[in-house]
């Protein structure tokens, strides 16, 4: 065989590791790190259902039109990159909505869309298509039982409503929003039962996932847990340093 060949035929294998949890259990946060330490690409899937429950109030879509909505996310004009900092910037549009979709009517609305089984698998190929090398870290609700069943590495990360609310309510007021934790925790609770008892993709701990509770363990060490499993999994340790 050719070298061209050979380099055209070779798959390059491109390791997945996914966590998956409710809202605010830290997921975001503990896949960017996790994916700064071992130097893999990330996906917060959850950013693509936010940004189109932004879409369908742009375009004045019903958050219930299942047709329509499926159209607005398989054209989904997105882009993702990064500021100075490192901090996520995320385009709708040719607009920057890395604020604007992190509100919690942005949340709900992301919730709400979800639970249409046309609009998954409108966004199917888009999440999968994010696996790159030298590896992806994907977080979000079902990134371990449907769109990568087959990660190597599978983190179900939890913390009670109360704490993940109280996070909530921190993280909002740092950018300026107004928030209330009771609101917050009714809101966190509300979303838990659509994202737990909705059809298509719930939410639950992948078979086998490494179900971690963050309650009363800080981010370091819940990027420690990740990392050490990381290395005791056989397929993934082979690709990192
Ligand atoms: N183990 C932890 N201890 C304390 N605070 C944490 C911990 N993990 C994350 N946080 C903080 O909680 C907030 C929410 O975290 P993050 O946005 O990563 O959650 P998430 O699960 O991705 O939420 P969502 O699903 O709603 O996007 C952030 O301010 C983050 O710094
Ligand atoms: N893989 C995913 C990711 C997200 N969603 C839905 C359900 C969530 O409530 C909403 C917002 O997600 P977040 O940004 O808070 O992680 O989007 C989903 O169904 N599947």
């Amino acid at each position: 065989m050719s070298d061209e060949i050979e380099r055209r035929t070779a798959t390059i294998y491109v390791p997945v590791l996914t966590i998956d949890g409710p809202s605010g259990s830290g997921k975001g946060t503990i896949a960017h790190r996790v994916a700064a330490r071992l130097g893999f690409h990330v996906l917060d899937s959850g950013a693509l259902y936010r940004l189109l429950g932004a879409a369908a109030k742009r375009h004045a879509v019903s958050i219930d039109n299942e047709p329509a909505l499926e159209v607005l996310a398989a054209h989904l004009d997105v882009q993702f990159t990064a500021d100075a900092n490192g901090d996520a910037i995320i385009m709708l549009e040719g607009e920057d909505v890395s604020l604007e979709i992190r509100t919690e009517e942005a949340g709900r609305a992301a919730s709400q869309v979800a639970v249409l089984p046309r609009v998954r698998n409108a966004l199917l190929a888009r999440q999968q298509a994010f696996r790159e090398s030298p590896g992806l870290v994907a977080d979000g609700r079902d990134m371990g039982t449907v769109v990568f069943p087959h990660a190597d590495l599978k983190v179900f990360l939890t913390a009670s409503a109360e704490a993940r609310a109280e996070r909530r309510y921190k993280q909002l007021l740092e950018k300026g929003f107004d928030a209330s934790l009771a609101a917050l925790i009714d809101d966190i609770r509300a979303r838990d039962t659509r994202d737990m008892e909705r059809s298509i993709a719930p939410l639950k701990p992948a078979e086998g996932a490494l179900v971690l509770d963050s309650t009363d363990l800080g981010i370091e060490a819940v990027v420690q847990r990740v990392i050490d499993a990381a290395r005791a999994a056989p397929e993934l340790a082979k690709f990192l340093n």
